[in-house]
């Protein structure tokens, strides 16, 4: 795809579009062995597993997902809010991901105010 090799952990809606494509995808599991792999041939992380209905604490298995994700030491882009951040309070507990980049969609949310890394606002905007 564009010349990427995606692999896709746990689509929700979008398995049929990604089997027509031919994306690899890692399908709803508890075991982490696949994603683990998936993680060392990978060079980068674009996490959009949570957005603004992410509400503490973590269910498995979104627990060791994310565990494994922060410890890959791969640079991690997440889309509209790090997964495991609050959309008002921020990275309650200190167990959501800390992204090197951040791509909020259309406004940035207030969970992210004190956000260090780059952040990008993207989305599509109506002009008055
Ligand atoms: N709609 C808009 O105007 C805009 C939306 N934006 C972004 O788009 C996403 C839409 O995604 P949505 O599926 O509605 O919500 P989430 O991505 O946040 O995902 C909800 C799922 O997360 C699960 N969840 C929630 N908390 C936990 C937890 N503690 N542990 C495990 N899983 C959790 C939840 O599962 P349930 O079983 O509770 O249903 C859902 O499956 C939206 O979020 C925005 O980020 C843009 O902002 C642009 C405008």
């Amino acid at each position: 795809m564009f010349g990427y090799e995606p692999t896709i952990y746990m689509p929700k809606r979008l398995q049929t579009q990604c089997d027509n494509m031919k994306i690899q995808t890692l399908p709803p599991s508890t075991e982490t062995d696949t994603l683990r792999a998936a993680l060392r041939s990978s060079d980068v992380i674009l996490d959009a597993i949570f957005g603004f209905s992410f509400s503490g604490p973590i269910r498995a298995p979104f627990d060791a997902a994310l565990l494994l994700l922060a410890q890959s030491g791969l640079p991690i882009v997440s889309v509209d809010i790090p997964s495991g951040w609050e959309v008002e309070k921020g990275n309650v507990g200190g167990v959501g991901l800390n992204p090197d980049v951040l791509v909020s969609l259309t406004a940035p949310k207030e969970g992210v105010r004190n956000f260090k890394g780059r952040h990008f606002l993207g989305g599509r905007f109506t002009p008055r």
